[in-house]
């Protein structure tokens, strides 16, 4: 028997950074919005005792750790550890969302591969204990679960719910390399040294620009403090962006902590002219267009 999750990747329409904390990481205000990018993890019961395995199929599978370490494997790893089960189990991730992109594709796996084995092993675990399972292996995992839009507080993990009155169109440009999360942060801290950082808060204009679906309201209100990081780590993304904006884009910034960028437009037709502006600029390694909100994690 086998069970199949598919689970969206995400875009930051506003990340407000904090200073570093004791235990190294950052107090965030992260307004997340799921978009229909997504990768289908595939769990399939093993021999008992056999352990789990992972493969990975996609245009970047071969970046993808097939070890101890995948997201995926964790989350099986800690649903059983917590019902006293044994993780026998193959997950196959079919992988659509970039890697190491900042638009949370291992968070995606690690999400869908908790979904997907709880169904496969009937451990009926509550939304809260699957929740907190999620923010255990990482930031950004809760949301992945959930999707829509919603606001992380904390390091991303304690998350609410926001309406959303609309669709909102993007078109995303994968870059010829990754950037590591750890490695922006850091980059982050260094070039705040000297000044205050003041306390992440979400944005009440963007949030009504959410509410109300209005694209032109949010496109004023988007913004990322990990951009100047990511941009310093990686200043040709500063031509990606520049593409992107001279094509039309209501609004450009980097996704996360990057390298994606991300796009903001008015609509389907508008996301088809800058994708095509983004193909054909020699600044990126490819494009795909998306909407968002969708749902979170899903059984098929
Ligand atoms: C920046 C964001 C924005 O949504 O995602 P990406 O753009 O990379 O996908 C997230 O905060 C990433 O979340 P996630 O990728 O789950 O990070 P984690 O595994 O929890 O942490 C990886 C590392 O990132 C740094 N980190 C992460 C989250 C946070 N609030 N403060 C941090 O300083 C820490 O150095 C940590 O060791
Ligand atoms: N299932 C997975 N898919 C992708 N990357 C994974 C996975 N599990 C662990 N990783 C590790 O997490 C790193 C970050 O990957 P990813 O989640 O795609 O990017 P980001 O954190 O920028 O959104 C990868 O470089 C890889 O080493």
């Amino acid at each position: 028997m086998s069970v199949t999750v598919r689970v969206p990747a995400k875009v930051n329409v506003q990340l407000a950074v904090g200073a570093a904390r004791p235990d190294g990481f950052h107090d965030l205000a992260n307004v997340f919005l799921a978009v229909g990018l997504y990768d289908e993890v595939t769990v399939t019961a093993r021999q008992p005792g056999s352990g789990p395995r992972v493969t990975c199929e996609g245009p970047d599978a071969a970046q993808v750790p097939l070890d101890g370490t995948n997201l995926a494997v964790r989350a099986a790893e800690a649903l059983a550890a917590r019902h006293g089960i044994s993780p026998d189990v193959h997950v196959h991730i079919a992988k659509d969302i970039p890697v190491a992109g900042g638009m949370a594709g291992g968070s995606a796996d690690g999400a869908g591969a908790l979904l997907a084995c709880d169904a496969l092993w009937g451990t009926r675990a509550s939304r809260d204990e699957l929740l907190d399972i999620c923010a255990e292996l990482g930031s950004d995992v809760p949301f992945s679960l959930v999707g829509g839009a919603a606001l992380g507080t904390g390091r991303g993990e304690k998350l609410r719910t926001l309406e959303t009155g609309g669709t909102f169109h993007w078109v995303f440009a994968m870059a010829s390399r990754g950037l590591s999360t750890p490695a922006v942060f850091r980059e982050f801290d260094r070039l705040a040294e000297g000044r205050d950082v003041p306390e992440p808060v979400a944005s009440p204009d963007l949030l009504t620009a959410l509410a109300k679906g209005d694209a032109d309201a949010l496109a004023a209100a988007v913004s990322n403090d990990l951009q100047p990081a990511a941009l310093s780590l990686f200043p040709e993304l500063a031509d990606t962006l520049a593409a992107g904006r001279a094509a039309g884009a209501l609004a450009t910034l980097v996704s996360g902590s990057g390298p994606t960028t991300a796009f903001l437009v008015r609509d389907a037709e508008s996301a088809r002219k800058v994708a095509e502006a983004l193909r054909t600029s020699g600044t990126c390694r490819s494009v795909r267009t998306a909407s968002g909100p969708v749902a979170g994690a899903t059984v098929l």
